[in-house]
């Protein structure tokens, strides 16, 4: 069945047809995006290995699902358990058994799975039939077209969440939580770099938590991609959930999918590369495959706060935040996270305001490298006086301890929290306020997120994951033109190195030239500390002079304790 097919089959399905169609003669949407993702593909290479371990097995389903139309949400998972099952009651009754009372077997499970599946499908169309379309528009998963977990209650699931080995998370998560960056030569790399970030803070010529921006880091260690692109890794369930949220009328419900955007994204920003920073007034226009329009600038150096917007095609959500990106060393690991708020506003006048949680990296100079997300994330909808508090290190505090003991001691990456409505009333002239707990959210950010005793996501459902088109004729301040990005993609390093340099030079000068017109201005002047690629032989060095400092501070710290 061809992608065509497809479509017009979904169209059928639709109760209402969409008004808004393009004409003829103007090129698509979605035949530009086909045509743009065919010039993308090495780009795409490059973030495939981390960010989708579970590609191989997707091209697999797509054809057990061509197989027919009533299969279309049968999947692989189901035809492994046939296998299995079949392959048990080979093994106890080896000769009995013909193939006709197997095939029969065969049929029964399926019709079984199929009821299964066809509630889940009604209630998906009953929800957004446009989605079908947005997923095959996605040239990248065409008929791979899934649902959201909605609906099914975990008890037809058989799963308790709290069970590690069941807990669905992606490749290189820990038992004991985090996810561990598998690259070795990569943090090799990376590793002679911290050594002499660290040799810079023991000399005292930078404090001990200092700011990433106060170096100049070697182009080895960076992505050919600025943070402006960077950014939008985390939004790459957003099309999905935010659609489903324009359309949902329950202010909880939608406040539940807003949490998941987030949430869900999560595991997708743990890319051990650094970006590019971007330079002042630096753009990026693109397109996610469902057409959603996102801009994003550099609007300030010092500090240097970035600002990004998503816009749908119907102008259904509208995603804006700005903020400035904080990466500090925190002895012998980054904490980096995002300083601002974020806010959606969908075409009903509802809108919701959040705040991400902070990523941090251990493991730094010695050891595994592990990345773990912190702190807390708030969700607030004021005028439905909607609030929730994510909290992703609930084991550390004391309460938690007490009520799950030493045997159900869950993974680092377990968050949860609570929806929680305030009503205000008055009563005698008195305002009285009433707090009431609505819905409670339990997960990892590796995966998984459950509200109440429901699934709302999972990474085992292999949503599909939008990827950032950049558009055709971006302005000529898109990071897409910066030299450095340009002689990184082409893995040309030396001339990548003598690009940002320049490039850092010519930022210097226009910051003396503002502050001379603009005394008032508090446009700080940074010396970066550059800090080259380390050599071989000194690589040794460096590690020596490193451990000294890591030893010396052990030995401060013991001191401290005692007095
Ligand atoms: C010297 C070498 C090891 C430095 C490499 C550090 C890299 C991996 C660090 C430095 C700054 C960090 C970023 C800082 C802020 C954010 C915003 C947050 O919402 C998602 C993660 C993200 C995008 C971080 C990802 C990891 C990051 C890019």
């Amino acid at each position: 069945m061809s992608q065509n097919n497809n479509n017009n089959n979904n169209n059928k399905d639709k109760p209402h047809n969409n008004s808004q169609k393009p004409n003829k003669d103007e090129p698509t949407i979605q035949t530009q995006i086909i045509q743009k993702n065919e010039n993308e593909k090495p780009n795409e290479n490059l973030n495939e290995n981390i960010s989708n371990p579970n590609e191989n097995q997707n091209e697999k389903e797509i054809q057990i699902e061509n197989d027919g139309d009533e299969d279309e949400f049968q999947t692989l998972e189901n035809e492994n358990e046939k296998e299995n099952e079949n392959e048990k009651e080979k093994e106890k009754e080896p000769k009995k058994q013909t193939k006709r009372e197997i095939k029969r077997e065969e049929k029964e499970v399926t019709s079984f799975r199929r009821k299964k599946f066809s509630k889940r499908r009604y209630f998906f169309r009953k929800r957004s039939p446009e989605l079908f379309e947005l997923f095959s528009m996605c040239e990248k998963f065409p008929k791979k077209v899934r649902i959201p977990r909605l609906g099914i209650k975990k008890h037809e699931i058989e799963k308790t969440a709290f069970d590690l080995k069941v807990w669905d998370r992606i490749k290189g998560s820990k038992n004991s939580g985090g996810w561990v960056y598998q690259n070795v030569e990569e943090v090799k790399k990376q590793r002679g770099i911290v050594w002499q970030i660290v040799k810079n803070i023991a000399s005292n010529l930078v404090s001990k938590e200092s700011d990433l921006e106060y170096f100049s880091l070697p182009v080895s260690v960076f992505e050919p991609r600025s943070y402006l692109e960077r950014l939008l890794d985390s939004y790459c369930y957003a099309p999905i959930f935010l659609n489903l949220a324009a359309e949902e009328k329950k202010p909880v419900e939608r406040m539940k999918l807003v949490i998941c955007m987030i949430l869900a994204g999560l595991h997708n920003t743990i890319i051990q590369l650094k970006p590019f920073n971007p330079i002042l007034g630096e753009t990026f226009q693109g397109l996610f495959p469902d057409g959603t329009k996102i801009y994003c600038e550099q609007i300030s150096h010092h500090p240097p706060i970035s600002s990004w917007q998503l816009i749908s095609i119907e102008n259904q959500f509208h995603l804006y935040g700005k903020g400035k990106f904080v990466s500090t060393f925190k002895g012998m690991s980054i904490l980096g996270y995002q300083k601002g708020v974020i806010t959606v506003e969908f075409r009903n006048n509802e809108k919701i305001e959040f705040t991400t949680p902070s990523l941090s990296l251990k493991g730094l100079a010695f050891g595994e490298r592990i990345v773990h997300y912190v702190g807390k994330s708030t969700f607030v909808d004021k005028k439905n006086g909607l609030q929730c508090e994510i909290n992703f290190t609930p084991h550390s505090s004391g309460f938690f301890k007490s009520i799950f003991g030493k045997g159900n001691k869950k993974p680092t990456d377990f968050f949860e929290g609570d929806i929680i409505k305030t009503t205000k009333s008055t009563k005698d002239n008195q305002e009285i306020e009433t707090t009431e707990k609505l819905c409670h959210i339990q997960g990892s950010w590796l995966g998984k997120i459950d509200f109440d005793d429901q699934t709302y996501f999972s990474v085992n459902d292999k949503f599909p994951k939008f990827k950032p088109i950049p558009v055709d004729k971006p302005l000529p301040s898109d990071s897409r033109y910066r030299d450095d990005l340009i002689a990184l993609k082409k893995q040309n390093l030396k001339e990548a190195a003598k690009a940002k340099h320049k490039l850092e030079e010519i930022q210097r000068r226009d910051r003396k030239l503002r502050r001379e017109y603009h005394p008032n201005d508090s446009q700080k002047e940074i010396q970066a500390i550059v800090i080259d690629h380390p050599t071989e032989e000194n690589y040794e060095e460096l590690e020596k002079e490193a451990m000294k400092y890591v030893k010396e501070e052990d030995k401060k710290k013991k001191q401290n304790k005692k007095k």
